[in-house]
């Protein structure tokens, strides 16, 4: 069994390869052993051309749903909460999320790729991130950093939690810190 409550929490500044260090632990894991049972979601940009126009929310078995965007303009849009100049489509992030944090009895990892400003407009996600750590099954899952020397009242409840490790990633040590999450996960996954 895992070590009670452990959440492994990357964290760094935008573009950082926060996402791209998930997604290789990810996929390492799967090779070693393909009948893990991870859930979760990650997060990633939408673009045109060169130019950035939203987020999507991807499941680890491929499914999306649009998280935000800056060019919509449908009347209930307009009641959308903002960050930035995007408009973030909550019903439809729930939609995909929610049910991926449904602890299920044979999960052995949850990824949370982001809890982040947009995802934590969502009243039902952090309750729901809070039950996947209370359940035990460990958790790896990315926060931004604190903007003008604060966390947002989500991020800093999960900097807290008892079982958190934050690994703080720059371009000079991404590389070495995937090799250390990884490492971590299958010390602590039993079907590996
Ligand atoms: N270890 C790496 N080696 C080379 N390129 C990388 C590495 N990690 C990330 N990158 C590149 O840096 C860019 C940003 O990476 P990524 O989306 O993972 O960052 P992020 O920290 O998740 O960003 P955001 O905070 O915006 O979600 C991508 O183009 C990615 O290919």
């Amino acid at each position: 069994m895992a070590a009670p409550g452990k959440c492994l929490l990357v964290t760094g500044p935008p573009g950082v390869g926060k996402t791209t260090l998930i997604m290789r632990v990810f996929e390492s894991l799967k090779t070693s052993n393909p009948n893990l049972e991870i859930q979760g979601f990650y997060t990633r940009e939408i673009r045109e051309g060169s130019e950035r126009v939203g987020f999507e929310v991807v499941t680890l078995d491929g499914r999306k749903a649009p998280l935000a965007s800056s060019s919509i303009s449908t009347p209930e849009s307009l009641r959308w909460p903002t960050v930035g100049k995007y408009k973030v489509d909550l019903a439809s992030f729930e939609s995909l999320a929610l049910p991926e944090l449904q602890v299920k009895e044979d999960a052995d990892l949850f990824i949370i790729d982001e809890v982040g400003k947009m995802e934590l407009y969502s009243s039902s996600f952090f309750p729901a991130v809070l039950k996947v750590l209370e359940s035990n099954v460990p958790v790896l899952a990315s926060i931004p950093v604190p903007k003008f020397g604060r966390d947002i009242p989500g991020v800093a409840r999960l900097r807290n939690h008892p079982g958190a490790t934050i690994f703080t990633l720059s371009p000079n040590n991404r590389d070495a810190v995937k090799e250390q999450i990884y490492r971590q996960l299958v010390d602590s996954l039993r079907k590996l």
